[in-house]
């Protein structure tokens, strides 16, 4: 119960603007998280947090060291198998919601369930089901641009639930949210962890945000400054 289901270990990530220039943006990174924590990450805008997202999230690979995700060295994995990877284990949930526009909360929710060749029942009866658990039951057929912050959120939640991820990856989820609406959207994430056992790891600025989980990781200038557990929680 307790192995880490994400292990970064030593991962540096350079990004390459025209020869000869060359920008280290992680340097020497290790991080573990066990099954089922809730921890964050912070750090001055820059420091390389959404970069090191990116790569647990499978959607870059580090220039140098390793990443074992649930086991499986992603070195090891071809592109395709990462994305199925990505789309079958990890949710994500931007501060920008990223919501098809043109598509109603209801097919927003069940359209990484399409691409993983779940049936249309079974697809409508899980987004439904999803939409309810974060309160957006009496809104299931309205477009994105009907829907307040807090509810275009909701629904990005649901969404990033569709698929039952083990690892549910959050940047800034909060960051264009009023304070209340942001504490209701953390109250969410708080019952998914609580309920499903769901690993979180959440991006913020907001201290008291990364207070309410379980460890703190600072990262500075591109390397993890401290960490912090919160022993309580
Ligand atoms: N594809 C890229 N090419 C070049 N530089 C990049 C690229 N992606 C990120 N960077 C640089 O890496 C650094 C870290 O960016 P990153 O987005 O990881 O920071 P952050 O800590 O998430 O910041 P913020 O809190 O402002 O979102 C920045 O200086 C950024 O300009």
């Amino acid at each position: 119960m307790n192995e880490s289901i994400i292990d970064v270990r030593n991962v540096e990530k350079k990004f390459y603007i025209g020869t000869p220039n060359e920008l280290q943006i992680l340097k020497n990174v290790s991080l573990s998280v066990k099954k089922g924590e809730f921890i964050s990450i912070v750090g001055a805008s820059g420091s390389g947090k959404s970069t090191l997202m990116n790569i647990i999230g499978a959607l870059d690979r580090p220039t140098l060291g390793e990443y074992v995700l649930d086991g499986n060295p992603i070195q090891d994995m071809t592109d395709n198998d990462l994305s199925d990877t990505r789309n079958t284990m990890i949710g994500f949930v931007f501060q920008t919601f990223n919501l098809i526009a043109r598509n109603s909360a209801l097919k927003n929710v069940e359209l990484p369930m399409l691409y993983a060749g779940v049936g249309r029942k079974a697809r409508r009866e899980k987004a439904e089901q999803l939409l309810e658990l974060v309160g957006m039951e009496d809104r299931i057929h309205h477009l994105p641009n009907e829907l307040s912050g807090g509810q275009k959120q909701r629904v990005a939640i649901a969404r990033a639930l569709s698929n039952d991820p083990a690892i549910v990856l959050l940047d800034e989820p909060t960051g264009s949210l009023d304070s209340e609406t942001g504490e209701m959207v953390m109250n969410i994430f708080h019952k998914i962890h609580k309920t499903k056992g769901t690993t979180i790891i959440l991006i913020t600025h907001n201290n008291e945000l990364a207070e309410q989980t379980q460890r703190i990781v600072t990262i500075k200038d591109g390397y993890i400054l401290n960490e912090k557990i919160n022993a309580n929680l």
